[in-house]
C-alpha cells in the first residue's frame, strides 16, 4: 500500500515554468488529476474558463469565500486566486492524488489545513533565466513583469519550507520527478 500523501502542492515563481511542466506530465498521463483555480485575472489568449482557471469577478469570488468553497485563497499580483474545496474533497474522499498548482501563501494555508500534504517547490536554474523565461512568455506587460518579479524574491526565500525542490531545467526531467512524487510512475 502506498504511503505517499495524497494532496501535492506545487509552487514556485511565477514564469518558472510550472504550468509547462505540468501540461507535459498530463500529455503523457492524462489521468493526473490538477485542481482548476478561481481567479480575478482576465484570461490570456488560448485561456479557457473551466479549463486552466474558472475565469469570474470580484463579486462573484467573494461569494466563494463567504459560502466556504474555497480551500485557501490568495492575492497574486493584484489578481486573486483560490482552490474550489469541493472537487478537491471529492478526490481525496476516493483516494485519488490531487495536485494544486498554487502560489506560496496557499501552500502555506495548505500546510496548516493538512499537515500531510506534500509541498513541492519548482526553482529556476538561476534568477536570470527566471527572468528571461518570464520575459520571453510575452503575456504580461513590463509593470506586471516587475511586480512578479519582486513577488519571486520572496518566494524563493521561502524554498526551505517545501518538502522537496526540483530544479526546472529540463521539462522532461521535471515532469518525471513530479510524477514519481506523485506516486504515478
Ligand atoms: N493561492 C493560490 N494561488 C494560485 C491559485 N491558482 C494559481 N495560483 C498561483 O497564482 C500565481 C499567478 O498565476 P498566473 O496568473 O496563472 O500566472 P503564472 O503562474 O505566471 O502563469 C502563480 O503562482 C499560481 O501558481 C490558487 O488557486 N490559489
Ligand atoms: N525547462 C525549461 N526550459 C526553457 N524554457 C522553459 C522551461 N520550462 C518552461 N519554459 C518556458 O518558460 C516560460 C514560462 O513557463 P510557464 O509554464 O508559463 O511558467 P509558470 O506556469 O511557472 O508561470 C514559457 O515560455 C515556457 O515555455
Amino acid at each position: 500500500m502506498s504511503e505517499r500523501p495524497r494532496l501535492t502542492v506545487l509552487s514556485g515563481p511565477s514564469g518558472v515554468g510550472k504550468s509547462t511542466v505540468v501540461a507535459h506530465m498530463r500529455q503523457q498521463h492524462p489521468e493526473v488529476w490538477l485542481s482548476v483555480s478561481a481567479t480575478t485575472r482576465h484570461p490570456r489568449p488560448g485561456e479557457k474558463d473551466g479549463v486552466h482557471y474558472h475565469f469570474v469577478d470580484n463579486d462573484e469570488f467573494e461569494k466563494l469565500i463567504a459560502n466556504g468553497e474555497l480551500l485557501e485563497s490568495a492575492v497574486f499580483a493584484g489578481n486573486r486566486y483560490g482552490t474550489p474545496r469541493a472537487a478537491v474533497q471529492e478526490k481525496l474522499e476516493r483516494g485519488e492524488p490531487v495536485l494544486l498548482e498554487i502560489d506560496l501563501q496557499g501552500a502555506r494555508q495548505v500546510r496548516e489545513s493538512m499537515p500531510e500534504a506534500q509541498l513541492v517547490f519548482l526553482a529556476p536554474p538561476s534568477w536570470d533565466e527566471l527572468v528571461r523565461r518570464l520575459t520571453g512568455r510575452g503575456t504580461e506587460a513590463q509593470d506586471v513583469i516587475d511586480q512578479r518579479l519582486a513577488a519571486a524574491r520572496v518566494e524563493l526565500a521561502a524554498e526551505p519550507e517545501f518538502d522537496t525542490t526540483l530544479v526546472n531545467t529540463s521539462v522532461e526531467q521535471v515532469a518525471a520527478e513530479l510524477l514519481a512524487l506523485l506516486g504515478v510512475a
